[in-house]
């Protein structure tokens, strides 16, 4: 399976997305039959949006209308912690044993946002990051040490503290899932054991 690991995380939001539109419908369809006689139809309603860089309170949730303005533009410093925090989730579970397709996906994923970084200088930077330090992938300790050391190369290349390593795994743990529901695929017992080196 070499599936594209960014087009699996867009299909991934995408199904988010639609279940939370639906939920939310049904939420203000509810609400319109039993408190609200002139609610409007969910498309022309006002919510509120995770893209807001300040992240207002639920009391705001009627304040930004999603229908006729393009959204805010988020920002380097927003984009750049929500990948962060992204990546070091993803190696945070990333398995002891990773099989190789885990292996070369997460190459590919390292290689795909140097390219399509949605943040232009950011995006060369990383590639020379990535040219002075390839991904080191053979298991979950190398791969969250290595994530660790070329964000230090950015927070240095910014002027900023750079983190003890040492700390990663307090830092960043793994999503808090039931029933095992968030492993990377590939890392249950017996699961991919074909494909391991
Ligand atoms: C691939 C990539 C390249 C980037 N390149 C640029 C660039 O060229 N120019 C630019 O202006 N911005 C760039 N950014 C954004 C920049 O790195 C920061 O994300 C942004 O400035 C916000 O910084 P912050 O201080 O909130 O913390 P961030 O650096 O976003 O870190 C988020 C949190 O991670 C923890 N943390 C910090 N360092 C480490 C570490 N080494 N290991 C583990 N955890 C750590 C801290 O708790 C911190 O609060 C880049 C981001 C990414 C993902």
């Amino acid at each position: 399976m070499s599936e594209n690991p960014i087009q699996s995380l867009f299909q991934t939001a995408q199904k988010i997305s639609t279940s939370i539109e639906t939920h939310l419908s049904n939420l203000l369809s509810h609400s319109t039959r039993h408190s609200r006689p002139n609610h409007k139809p969910f498309s022309s309603q006002k919510i509120s949006s995770y893209a807001t860089p300040s992240y207002p309170d639920t009391t705001s949730m009627q304040s930004i209308d999603i229908t006729h303005k393009p959204a805010a533009p988020v920002t380097k410093e927003v984009l750049g912690r929500a990948t962060w925090t992204f990546l070091h989730i993803l190696a945070a579970q990333y398995p002891d044993h990773p099989t190789r397709q885990q292996k070369k996906d997460v190459k590919e994923l390292m290689a795909i946002l140097s390219r399509m970084y949605p943040c232009g200088e950011c995006a060369d930077h990383f590639k020379e990051v990535l040219r002075a330090n390839p991904v080191e992938t053979g298991s979950h300790a190398e791969f969250s040490r290595w994530l660790c050391r070329v964000h230090n190369v950015v927070n240095r290349s910014l002027g900023k503290p750079i983190f003890p390593c040492e700390r990663v795994d307090g830092r960043w743990g793994k999503v808090e899932c039931e029933q095992r529901a968030c492993d990377v695929l590939g890392s249950l017992p017996n699961f991919g054991e074909e494909n391991r080196q």
